[in-house]
């Protein structure tokens, strides 16, 4: 498996050893929907610490209850939360617990299993997605068609600032969207081993938006 040094540069491995062992609780057969969908929301939340470290701060004048002050705030317009339905989703609602007042896009992607190209069904973005840090979320960077499809239509909308996050990425799939998407930087959580005949990352955790929704 991959580390940070033999990755592209945009790529980001979140080596944090709570998400490491979170992840491993997660790939688990045994898993239970209920803990699989609490695992994910934290893992989410950690790695929106990991996204957002470099987000610019700026100072404003505040009052403790002994003095004034000059205190660090956000700068700037605040994030967007793009999620890919629908597993997307169970990643969205982990980082919206830590960056509450982020606006949230949708954009409806399923992948087809004979071509395993993805299949846009459903799209809703807000207007000023142009101004926001976008951050592109699914847990899954498969054959990687599906993240560059989505990073690609939000750019014909305006978004010009984006990151895009996963739990697990496939170096076949790393390969596809650091190519189409050089300027992305993208954060993974672990580089697995490959993709199988069927377009599953193995070893990998099964399909990520049946686990969270119990729908096999
Ligand atoms: O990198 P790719 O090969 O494009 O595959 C990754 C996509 O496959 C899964 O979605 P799926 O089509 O299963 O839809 P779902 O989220 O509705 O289950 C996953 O959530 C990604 O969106
Ligand atoms: O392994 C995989 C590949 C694509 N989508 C998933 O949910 N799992
Ligand atoms: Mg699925």
């Amino acid at each position: 498996m991959a580390d940070n040094t033999t990755l592209p540069a945009q790529v980001t491995v979140i080596g944090h050893p709570l998400v490491r062992h979170k992840l491993t609780l997660l790939r688990q057969v045994g898993t239970a929907t209920s803990e699989f969908r609490r695992l994910a929301r934290e893992i989410s939340l950690l790695m929106a610490y990991e996204l957002t470290r470099d987000l610019p701060i700026e100072l404003t004048e505040i009052e403790t209850p002994l003095e004034v002050m000059q205190a660090p705030i956000l700068a700037g317009k605040k994030l967007c939360i793009v999620s890919i339905l629908r597993a997307g989703n169970g990643i969205a609602d982990g980082m919206l617990e830590l960056l509450p007042s982020a606006r949230v896009g949708h954009v409806g992607l399923f992948r087809d299993h004979e071509t395993l190209r993805p299949v846009e069904y459903y799209r809703k973005l807000p207007e000023d997605i142009g101004d926001r840090l976008v951050i592109v979320v699914d847990p899954m960077l498969a054959t990687g068609h599906s993240a560059a499809a989505a990073l690609a239509l939000l750019k014909q909308a305006g978004a010009t600032q984006l990151r895009f996050a996963c739990l697990l990425a496939a170096p076949e799939g790393l390969e596809v969207l650091t190519r189409a998407h050089p300027d992305v930087p993208v954060f993974t959580c672990a580089v697995d081993r490959q993709l199988d005949e069927r377009g599953y990352i193995r070893p990998g955790l099964g399909d990520a938006g049946d686990r969270l929704y119990g729908t096999k």
